[in-house]
Protein backbone atom coordinates (compact mmCIF):
# COMPACT_ATOMS: atom_id res chain seq x y z
CA UNK A 1 0.00 0.00 0.00
CA UNK A 2 0.88 3.65 -0.92
CA UNK A 3 0.46 4.87 2.86
CA UNK A 4 4.31 5.38 3.54
CA UNK A 5 6.39 8.45 4.82
CA UNK A 6 6.37 10.18 2.49
CA UNK A 7 3.93 8.98 0.47
CA UNK A 8 3.62 7.42 -3.06
CA UNK A 9 2.30 10.09 -4.53
CA UNK A 10 3.97 9.70 -8.01
CA UNK A 11 4.56 7.02 -10.53
CA UNK A 12 8.66 6.86 -10.47
CA UNK A 13 8.38 6.73 -6.46
CA UNK A 14 5.91 3.63 -7.07
CA UNK A 15 7.84 1.85 -9.70
CA UNK A 16 11.21 2.84 -6.91
CA UNK A 17 9.63 0.88 -4.09
CA UNK A 18 7.97 -1.97 -6.80
CA UNK A 19 11.99 -2.52 -7.14
CA UNK A 20 12.77 -2.62 -3.28
CA UNK A 21 9.89 -5.03 -2.64
CA UNK A 22 10.37 -7.34 -5.80
CA UNK A 23 14.42 -7.56 -4.54
CA UNK A 24 13.03 -8.72 -0.74
CA UNK A 25 10.97 -11.19 -2.33
CA UNK A 26 11.46 -11.85 -5.72
CA UNK A 27 8.86 -14.87 -6.30
CA UNK A 28 6.22 -11.91 -5.64
CA UNK A 29 3.83 -10.49 -7.87
CA UNK A 30 3.47 -7.63 -6.56
CA UNK A 31 0.13 -5.50 -8.01
CA UNK A 32 1.16 -1.41 -7.06
CA UNK A 33 -0.64 1.54 -5.88
CA UNK A 34 -0.52 5.08 -5.91
CA UNK A 35 -1.49 7.44 -3.22
CA UNK A 36 -4.70 9.54 -4.39
CA UNK A 37 -3.06 12.83 -3.66
CA UNK A 38 -4.04 16.55 -6.05
CA UNK A 39 -0.74 15.82 -7.59
CA UNK A 40 -2.36 13.00 -9.16
CA UNK A 41 -3.98 14.41 -12.22
CA UNK A 42 -5.28 12.45 -15.61
CA UNK A 43 -1.86 12.66 -16.89
CA UNK A 44 -0.72 10.78 -13.94
CA UNK A 45 -3.12 8.01 -14.30
CA UNK A 46 -1.96 7.86 -18.10
CA UNK A 47 1.80 7.32 -16.79
CA UNK A 48 0.41 4.96 -14.07
CA UNK A 49 -1.17 2.65 -17.07
CA UNK A 50 1.56 2.69 -18.96
CA UNK A 51 3.57 2.21 -15.98
CA UNK A 52 1.66 -0.84 -15.06
CA UNK A 53 0.44 0.12 -12.28
CA UNK A 54 -3.04 -1.18 -11.10
CA UNK A 55 -4.49 1.01 -9.03
CA UNK A 56 -4.95 4.38 -6.82
CA UNK A 57 -5.89 4.33 -2.88
CA UNK A 58 -8.04 7.02 -1.63
CA UNK A 59 -7.68 7.67 1.79
CA UNK A 60 -9.95 10.60 3.35
CA UNK A 61 -7.66 13.04 4.95
CA UNK A 62 -6.81 11.90 8.43
CA UNK A 63 -8.94 8.79 8.49
CA UNK A 64 -6.05 6.15 9.33
CA UNK A 65 -2.35 5.40 9.40
CA UNK A 66 -0.61 8.29 7.22
CA UNK A 67 -3.53 9.71 5.63
CA UNK A 68 -2.51 13.39 6.53
CA UNK A 69 -1.84 13.91 3.29
CA UNK A 70 -5.41 12.05 1.79
CA UNK A 71 -8.31 13.56 -0.13
CA UNK A 72 -10.18 16.33 2.04
CA UNK A 73 -12.75 16.82 -1.29
CA UNK A 74 -13.76 13.61 -3.37
CA UNK A 75 -15.19 15.74 -5.51
CA UNK A 76 -12.20 17.36 -6.65
CA UNK A 77 -10.94 13.84 -7.85
CA UNK A 78 -13.94 13.48 -10.58
CA UNK A 79 -11.07 13.81 -13.86
CA UNK A 80 -8.60 11.47 -12.24
CA UNK A 81 -11.77 9.15 -11.46
CA UNK A 82 -12.74 9.11 -15.12
CA UNK A 83 -8.98 8.81 -16.57
CA UNK A 84 -8.45 5.60 -13.97
CA UNK A 85 -12.18 4.61 -15.49
CA UNK A 86 -10.61 4.85 -19.17
CA UNK A 87 -7.42 3.19 -18.77
CA UNK A 88 -8.72 0.57 -16.11
CA UNK A 89 -7.02 1.31 -12.75
CA UNK A 90 -8.73 0.16 -9.88
CA UNK A 91 -10.27 2.63 -7.24
CA UNK A 92 -9.22 1.12 -3.61
CA UNK A 93 -11.15 2.98 -1.02
CA UNK A 94 -10.36 3.28 2.92
CA UNK A 95 -13.85 3.71 3.12
CA UNK A 96 -14.42 5.96 6.66
CA UNK A 97 -15.62 9.76 7.15
CA UNK A 98 -14.06 11.47 9.69
CA UNK A 99 -15.74 11.17 13.91
CA UNK A 100 -16.86 14.87 12.67
CA UNK A 101 -19.04 14.06 9.62
CA UNK A 102 -20.99 11.01 11.19
CA UNK A 103 -23.94 11.40 12.23
CA UNK A 104 -24.88 10.34 15.87
CA UNK A 105 -25.22 6.75 16.08
CA UNK A 106 -23.42 5.80 12.72
CA UNK A 107 -20.28 4.53 12.35
CA UNK A 108 -17.46 6.02 10.33
CA UNK A 109 -17.79 3.11 7.53
CA UNK A 110 -21.34 3.26 7.39
CA UNK A 111 -21.45 7.23 6.89
CA UNK A 112 -19.15 6.45 4.19
CA UNK A 113 -21.42 3.96 2.00
CA UNK A 114 -24.11 6.91 0.36
CA UNK A 115 -20.49 8.11 -1.51
CA UNK A 116 -18.93 4.35 -2.20
CA UNK A 117 -22.72 4.59 -4.64
CA UNK A 118 -22.74 8.29 -5.62
CA UNK A 119 -19.11 7.58 -7.18
CA UNK A 120 -20.29 3.74 -8.70
CA UNK A 121 -23.43 5.84 -10.09
CA UNK A 122 -20.72 8.23 -11.60
CA UNK A 123 -18.18 6.28 -12.97
CA UNK A 124 -19.99 2.72 -13.65
CA UNK A 125 -17.29 1.41 -15.16
CA UNK A 126 -14.48 1.85 -12.78
CA UNK A 127 -13.72 -1.13 -10.42
CA UNK A 128 -13.79 -0.06 -6.86
CA UNK A 129 -12.91 -1.94 -3.79
CA UNK A 130 -13.61 -1.14 -0.67
CA UNK A 131 -11.35 -2.02 1.27
CA UNK A 132 -10.90 -4.11 4.81
CA UNK A 133 -14.86 -3.93 4.94
CA UNK A 134 -15.99 -3.99 8.77
CA UNK A 135 -20.28 -3.48 8.87
CA UNK A 136 -23.30 -5.64 8.05
CA UNK A 137 -24.27 -2.35 6.11
CA UNK A 138 -20.95 -2.09 4.07
CA UNK A 139 -21.46 -5.70 2.80
CA UNK A 140 -25.52 -4.88 2.04
CA UNK A 141 -24.06 -2.03 -0.35
CA UNK A 142 -21.35 -3.42 -1.70
CA UNK A 143 -23.79 -6.44 -3.18
CA UNK A 144 -26.56 -3.23 -4.06
CA UNK A 145 -23.51 -2.15 -6.83
CA UNK A 146 -22.89 -4.08 -9.71
CA UNK A 147 -19.49 -6.09 -10.23
CA UNK A 148 -17.88 -3.32 -10.81
CA UNK A 149 -17.77 -2.73 -7.53
CA UNK A 150 -15.87 -5.26 -4.71
CA UNK A 151 -14.94 -4.94 -1.34
CA UNK A 152 -11.91 -6.88 0.84
CA UNK A 153 -12.52 -8.73 4.52
CA UNK A 154 -9.05 -8.97 6.30
CA UNK A 155 -8.11 -11.66 8.80
CA UNK A 156 -8.76 -9.80 11.94
CA UNK A 157 -12.00 -8.07 11.03
CA UNK A 158 -13.93 -11.86 11.37
CA UNK A 159 -12.27 -12.56 15.11
CA UNK A 160 -12.10 -8.59 16.39
CA UNK A 161 -14.88 -6.66 17.69
CA UNK A 162 -14.95 -3.60 19.18
CA UNK A 163 -14.79 -5.07 22.97
CA UNK A 164 -11.19 -6.07 21.90
CA UNK A 165 -10.00 -3.18 20.04
CA UNK A 166 -11.19 -0.42 22.69
CA UNK A 167 -8.14 -1.88 25.21
CA UNK A 168 -5.55 -3.98 23.59
CA UNK A 169 -3.40 -2.64 21.46
CA UNK A 170 -2.67 -5.39 19.21
CA UNK A 171 -6.23 -5.60 18.24
CA UNK A 172 -6.66 -1.76 17.42
CA UNK A 173 -6.83 -0.85 14.41
CA UNK A 174 -8.54 0.89 11.08
CA UNK A 175 -11.47 0.87 10.61
CA UNK A 176 -11.96 -0.12 14.35
CA UNK A 177 -13.96 -3.90 14.52
CA UNK A 178 -17.71 -3.29 15.20
CA UNK A 179 -20.43 -5.36 16.58
CA UNK A 180 -20.53 -8.92 17.07
CA UNK A 181 -23.27 -9.01 14.40
CA UNK A 182 -20.68 -7.11 11.87
CA UNK A 183 -18.11 -9.58 12.61
CA UNK A 184 -21.09 -12.28 11.67
CA UNK A 185 -22.20 -10.63 8.69
CA UNK A 186 -18.43 -10.75 7.50
CA UNK A 187 -18.11 -14.41 7.98
CA UNK A 188 -21.31 -14.97 6.06
CA UNK A 189 -19.74 -12.96 3.21
CA UNK A 190 -16.90 -15.05 3.06
CA UNK A 191 -18.66 -18.14 2.92
CA UNK A 192 -21.74 -16.80 0.67
CA UNK A 193 -19.51 -17.99 -2.39
CA UNK A 194 -20.42 -13.91 -3.26
CA UNK A 195 -16.92 -13.05 -5.70
CA UNK A 196 -17.84 -9.56 -4.80
CA UNK A 197 -15.73 -10.70 -1.75
CA UNK A 198 -12.51 -11.48 -0.84
CA UNK A 199 -9.29 -11.76 0.69
CA UNK A 200 -7.05 -8.52 1.81
CA UNK A 201 -4.61 -8.82 4.53
CA UNK A 202 -4.38 -4.98 5.60
CA UNK A 203 -1.94 -6.76 7.48
CA UNK A 204 0.15 -3.95 9.25
CA UNK A 205 3.86 -4.64 10.86
CA UNK A 206 3.67 -1.59 13.24
CA UNK A 207 6.54 -1.91 15.86
CA UNK A 208 6.32 -3.95 18.55
CA UNK A 209 7.71 -1.06 21.19
CA UNK A 210 4.89 1.56 19.43
CA UNK A 211 2.32 -0.58 20.44
CA UNK A 212 3.53 -0.91 24.16
CA UNK A 213 4.65 2.39 25.39
CA UNK A 214 1.91 4.26 23.73
CA UNK A 215 -0.66 5.94 26.09
CA UNK A 216 -4.02 4.10 26.18
CA UNK A 217 -5.97 4.39 23.35
CA UNK A 218 -2.79 6.18 20.93
CA UNK A 219 -1.39 3.10 20.14
CA UNK A 220 -0.75 3.03 15.76
CA UNK A 221 -3.39 1.74 13.80
CA UNK A 222 -2.73 -1.89 12.65
CA UNK A 223 -2.95 -5.62 13.12
CA UNK A 224 -0.01 -8.04 11.88
CA UNK A 225 -1.52 -11.15 10.64
CA UNK A 226 0.86 -11.78 7.87
CA UNK A 227 3.32 -14.62 9.15
CA UNK A 228 -0.46 -16.53 9.72
CA UNK A 229 -3.09 -15.11 7.75
CA UNK A 230 -4.30 -17.87 6.30
CA UNK A 231 -4.66 -19.78 9.00
CA UNK A 232 -6.22 -16.77 11.20
CA UNK A 233 -9.13 -16.41 8.79
CA UNK A 234 -9.81 -20.16 9.17
CA UNK A 235 -9.24 -20.13 13.06
CA UNK A 236 -12.37 -17.15 12.36
CA UNK A 237 -14.35 -19.44 10.65
CA UNK A 238 -14.36 -22.17 13.14
CA UNK A 239 -15.22 -20.16 16.17
CA UNK A 240 -17.75 -18.89 13.52
CA UNK A 241 -19.00 -22.28 13.70
CA UNK A 242 -18.67 -23.01 17.08
CA UNK A 243 -20.66 -19.91 17.60
CA UNK A 244 -23.51 -21.48 15.42
CA UNK A 245 -23.03 -18.33 13.21
CA UNK A 246 -22.25 -20.48 10.01
CA UNK A 247 -22.18 -24.44 9.62
CA UNK A 248 -19.38 -26.90 8.70
CA UNK A 249 -20.86 -27.49 5.23
CA UNK A 250 -20.52 -24.01 4.31
CA UNK A 251 -17.29 -24.40 4.66
CA UNK A 252 -16.10 -25.88 1.27
CA UNK A 253 -12.64 -25.92 -0.33
CA UNK A 254 -13.95 -24.18 -3.57
CA UNK A 255 -15.57 -21.48 -1.24
CA UNK A 256 -12.23 -21.13 0.80
CA UNK A 257 -10.21 -21.19 -2.90
CA UNK A 258 -12.77 -18.25 -3.89
CA UNK A 259 -12.31 -15.96 -1.41
CA UNK A 260 -8.94 -16.55 -0.62
CA UNK A 261 -7.38 -16.67 -4.02
CA UNK A 262 -9.74 -16.89 -7.46
CA UNK A 263 -12.03 -13.73 -6.83
CA UNK A 264 -9.71 -11.26 -6.08
CA UNK A 265 -7.28 -12.43 -9.22
CA UNK A 266 -10.40 -11.94 -11.00
CA UNK A 267 -11.41 -8.91 -9.82
CA UNK A 268 -7.90 -7.63 -11.07
CA UNK A 269 -7.97 -9.91 -14.36
CA UNK A 270 -5.28 -11.78 -13.30
CA UNK A 271 -5.09 -15.75 -14.42
CA UNK A 272 -7.47 -17.19 -11.97
CA UNK A 273 -4.74 -19.13 -10.26
CA UNK A 274 -1.05 -18.38 -10.05
CA UNK A 275 -0.65 -22.87 -10.36
CA UNK A 276 1.02 -23.04 -6.58
CA UNK A 277 -1.06 -24.84 -3.80
CA UNK A 278 -1.05 -24.33 -0.22
CA UNK A 279 -1.53 -27.73 1.68
CA UNK A 280 -2.85 -27.35 5.16
CA UNK A 281 -2.79 -29.53 8.13
CA UNK A 282 -3.25 -29.74 11.70
CA UNK A 283 0.42 -30.33 13.74
CA UNK A 284 -0.42 -28.71 17.05
CA UNK A 285 1.34 -25.57 15.73
CA UNK A 286 0.94 -22.46 17.56
CA UNK A 287 1.33 -18.67 16.52
CA UNK A 288 4.39 -17.44 17.67
CA UNK A 289 4.51 -14.16 19.53
CA UNK A 290 6.75 -11.70 17.22
CA UNK A 291 9.18 -11.62 14.13
CA UNK A 292 11.95 -9.50 14.12
CA UNK A 293 13.73 -7.76 10.89
CA UNK A 294 17.31 -9.15 9.88
CA UNK A 295 19.25 -7.35 11.53
CA UNK A 296 16.70 -7.73 15.25
CA UNK A 297 16.17 -4.25 15.33
CA UNK A 298 12.43 -4.05 14.66
CA UNK A 299 10.28 -6.35 16.39
CA UNK A 300 6.90 -6.96 15.24
CA UNK A 301 3.84 -8.44 17.07
CA UNK A 302 1.60 -10.69 15.89
CA UNK A 303 -2.36 -10.89 16.26
CA UNK A 304 -3.06 -14.17 18.23
CA UNK A 305 -0.04 -15.52 19.35
CA UNK A 306 -0.20 -18.37 21.37
CA UNK A 307 -2.85 -20.00 19.51
CA UNK A 308 -3.31 -23.30 17.88
CA UNK A 309 -3.74 -23.46 13.98
CA UNK A 310 -3.11 -25.36 11.02
CA UNK A 311 0.56 -25.85 9.78
CA UNK A 312 0.92 -24.50 6.27
CA UNK A 313 2.78 -25.36 3.12
CA UNK A 314 3.15 -23.87 -0.10
CA UNK A 315 3.61 -26.29 -3.22
CA UNK A 316 4.74 -24.65 -5.70
CA UNK A 317 3.99 -25.07 -9.57
CA UNK A 318 6.80 -26.67 -11.50
O1 LIG B 1 -6.03 1.58 7.00
C1 LIG B 1 -5.22 1.13 7.76
C2 LIG B 1 -3.78 1.33 7.52
C3 LIG B 1 -2.97 0.36 8.27
C4 LIG B 1 -1.50 0.78 8.33
O2 LIG B 1 -0.92 0.81 9.40
O3 LIG B 1 -0.95 1.06 7.25
N1 LIG B 1 -3.47 0.10 9.58
C5 LIG B 1 -4.80 0.05 9.81
O4 LIG B 1 -5.25 -0.37 10.87
N2 LIG B 1 -5.65 0.51 8.87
Amino acid sequence: MPNLVPPLTTVDKVLEYQGKLRAASPNVHFLMSLYLHPSVTPETIEKAAEAGITGVKLYPQGATTNSEHGVANIEAFYDTFASMEKHGIVLNIHGEVLEAFAPEGTTLEEAFLPTLKQLHERFPNLRIVLEHCTTAAAVEAVKACGPNVGATITAHHLYLTEADACCDPFAFCKPIPKKPTDRDALLKAVVSGNPKFFFGSDSAPHPLVSKTTAAQGKAPAGVFTQPYVTQLVLLALEEGIERGVISEDDVTQEKLEGFLSKFGRRFYKLSETSGNKIILERKGEKIQASVKSESGAVEVGISRAGTEVFSLTWVKAA
